[in-house]
């Protein structure tokens, strides 16, 4: 049999899950996930292989009405990578709303089979309940396929993947084989520092945050990665909260996201974590791109 291979564009709201199916689809965790909105930044890759197919999916920042210059470049990757696809999954967890509207007009105009995934079933009571989601959404909208999934439990993502084989194309793959996304080792490193971050703090806080490695040795002595990296919130008192009494938060966020790399690589960091204030960084185009979040 011939290879197949295709792009995959995951877009929808936040917080519907994007992230959490691109990490069961591929089976590691490739994306950060938070309860927390827009936790996703920029766009991912993740890459799936099985039997001769290539399945790349792009996980996108979730589409909202961007509020200031981050979010602007967020909007623009998820819009980006509807030119870059071969099919889109447009994942929801309720019923239709208006705000869904423009969101399919510009899926339609890019003119891609669309795979409406209706997901968290898990959290539907009865079956009616996702027959009335998936009317709501099939009324407004001509959609290629219909799957109700949950991302969560891993729940018929079989089915989900069969839907979409049908829309790879036959050619060479384009990633190896033992790929499994197009993100560097440093920045899933920072990611995972983030996602602790998102776990730990409220508000404002898990927003203003970025996070840069600073510095990566190897330590030949101890056998270590020695890892410095730099926390960047925009306010004085975020860089409080961020640390805690004593450092006790800043100690917890440093511990966990260690023992997550460590398992993730399979080597063992010593990681060192610094906080440093830099004002409206959000809206400095610069800087957006320094932190690894523009274009
Ligand atoms: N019950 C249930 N919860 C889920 C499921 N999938 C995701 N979640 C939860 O929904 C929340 C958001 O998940 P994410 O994967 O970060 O959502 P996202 O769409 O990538 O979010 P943004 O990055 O904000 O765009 C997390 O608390 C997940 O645990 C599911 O199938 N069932």
């Amino acid at each position: 049999m011939s290879q197949k291979s295709g792009f995959i564009a995951i877009i929808g709201k936040p917080n519907v899950g994007k992230s959490t199916l691109i990490n069961a689809l591929v089976g590691e965790k490739i994306a950060i996930v938070s309860p927390k909105v827009q936790t996703t930044r920029f766009r991912i890759t993740g890459i799936l292989n099985e039997k001769d197919n290539q399945f790349v999916f792009i996980d996108t920042p979730g589409m909202h009405k961007p509020l200031h210059g981050l979010g602007k470049s967020m909007d623009r990757s998820a819009v980006d990578s509807l030119m870059d696809a071969d099919v889109v999954m447009y994942v929801v967890d309720q019923k239709y709303k208006h705000s869904d509207k423009e969101i399919l007009e510009r899926i339609k105009e890019a003119g891609l089979p669309t795979v409406l995934v209706i997901n968290k079933i898990d959290e539907l009571p009865k079956k009616s309940d996702i027959d009335e989601i998936i009317v709501s959404f099939i009324q407004e909208h001509t959609f290629d396929e219909v799957i109700p999934i949950s991302a969560k439990n891993s729940l018929h993502l079989t089915h989900l993947k069969e839907a979409l084989e049908k829309y790879l194309f036959e050619g060479p793959f384009f990633y190896p084989t033992d790929y499994v996304t197009d993100q560097t080792d440093e920045s899933r490193m920072s990611e995972i520092i983030r996602e602790r971050i998102l776990y730990y703090t409220e508000q404002e806080v898990p927003h203003s945050v970025a996070v840069m490695l600073e510095s990566l040795k190897v330590n030949e002595e101890l056998k270590t990665l020695d890892v410095d990296a730099l926390i960047i919130v925009e306010r004085d008192s975020q860089k409080g909260i961020l640390i805690g009494k004593q450092g006790e938060k800043l100690k917890k966020i440093g511990t966990e996201a260690r023992k997550e790399i460590n398992k993730l690589f399979d080597l063992k960091i010593h990681l060192t974590l610094w906080v440093k204030v830099k004002k409206d960084w959000r809206n400095d185009p610069n800087t957006i791109s320094k932190y690894g979040y523009g274009k």
